[in-house]
């Protein structure tokens, strides 16, 4: 069977680092019969220049229709001055709610090559293997009523709802469990129930769920202690499941912990296991353009949509492994410190050394 994945760039350093992914997909097709067939289309900043909207009926329509979807990223200076519903991330928003995206999974690991480049002492962080599950089409980022608007007083306001019902919070909560059964049984769920009504739910359900999965061991912590604990002692994390903002926020922080941003890919899966393969980071508009962006986040992405979409669970662990083999070997983009014995690489030539070690394997 042929698989349709969709590819959508993006903006800034999107089109150079999906480039880059591409290539490991055409090495896995000449050097495993990979089947995979690649459709093309326009998402954020791209699409408002070329069609006047972040999401033209078109992508999500081609989204549905693919058995995945592989993104770059979205945003940039360019549109940072238009109303929030036009600006290009709520092109992102409208694939993950409109695709019920509701699993965002993303792992934090750190690859012991990268030990002296994390922002933490090696000993505190050597062997760091997290996941970040964030609820992704809930909470904050989709509550009603949202918008400015002006009080009878005169007085104009910003207005954003953080809302979730039980059964949003129960079916991440079971994604978590589920997760942590496959890893290490440990799931700490991270809320501010200590001030708001909807982590106060968030905090029961999830107990609850937790009375159908007695070999896993469930903590809560408060999101303001859950971030430094992050950087004071990030390996008694095992799974982290959180909503939407906390989750976006807390995972730029993991993200350091592995030695670089660029480093952290993600999945955002629907309850049929479909999803959306992207790296957590964003545009980066500091580097677009430059050939520096590190690609290794969206080829890492790769391989979860390989594992999670597309069945091909050993593909996956091939590509990993072909990431190992190329730190191993010493290249780093710039974002990383290299240290000794490592030699500096631009975008192209890291996605170019991933896909020779890729074929090297077959
Ligand atoms: N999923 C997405 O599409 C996504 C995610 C986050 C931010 N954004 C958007 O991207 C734009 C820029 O946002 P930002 O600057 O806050 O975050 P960012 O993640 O784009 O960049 C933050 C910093 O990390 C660096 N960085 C990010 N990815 C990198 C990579 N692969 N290699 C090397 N360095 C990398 C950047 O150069 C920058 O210094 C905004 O419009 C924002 O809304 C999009
Ligand atoms: C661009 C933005 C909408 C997005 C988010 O906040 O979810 C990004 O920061 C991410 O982490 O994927
Ligand atoms: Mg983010």
């Amino acid at each position: 069977m042929t698989h349709k994945v969709l590819v959508l760039a993006g903006d800034g350093i999107g089109p150079e680092i999906v480039a880059e992914a591409r290539k490991v997909l055409e090495a896995l097709r000449r050097g495993f019969g990979l089947a995979v067939e690649l459709e093309e289309g326009l998402v954020g900043g791209a699409a408002i220049d070329a069609t006047g909207t972040p999401l033209p009926e078109a992508t999500l329509r081609l989204a549905r229709e693919a058995d995945a979807v592989l993104l770059g990223a979205v945003g940039g200076p360019k549109w940072d001055d238009l109303p929030s519903e036009r600006r290009p991330e709520k092109g992102l928003l409208g694939l993950r709610g409109g695709l019920g995206l509701f699993a965002n999974l993303r792992p934090a690991v750190l690859y012991p090559e990268l030990a002296a480049a994390s922002t933490l002492r090696a000993e505190v962080v050597a062997g760091l293997d997290m996941l970040i599950v964030r609820e992704l089409t809930g909470g904050i980022y989709f509550g009603e009523p949202r918008g400015i608007r002006t009080r009878p007083d005169g007085v104009r306001e910003g207005v954003n709802t953080m809302v979730y019902s039980e059964p949003e919070i129960e079916r991440i909560a079971r994604v978590a469990f589920e997760a942590a059964r496959r890893r290490g049984r440990r799931v700490c769920s991270v809320d501010k129930a200590n001030v708001l009504e909807v982590s106060a739910l968030w905090r029961e359900v999830v107990t609850r769920v937790a009375a159908d999965y007695p070999d896993v061991e469930l903590a809560h912590m408060y999101v303001d202690n859950a971030a430094m604990q992050l950087v004071r002692a990030p390996r008694q994390f095992d799974v982290m499941v959180t909503g939407n903002l906390f989750g976006d926020i807390l995972s730029d922080c993991a993200a350091m912990l592995t030695g670089s941003i660029g480093m952290l890919p993600s999945a955002s899966l629907d309850a049929a296991g479909k999803g959306m393969y992207e790296p957590i980071h964003g545009s980066a508009p500091d580097i677009a353009g430059r050939g520096v962006a590190n690609p290794l986040a969206t080829i890492l992405s790769v391989a979860m949509m390989l594992r999670h979409s597309l069945g091909e669970g050993e593909l996956a662990g091939r590509v990993e492994a072909a990431v190992r083999e190329v730190l191993a070997a010493g290249l780093r983009t710039p974002d990383i410190d290299g240290g000794e014995g490592t030699r500096r690489v631009g975008t192209k030539e890291m996605g170019d050394a991933v896909a020779a070690a890729l074929l090297a394997q077959a």
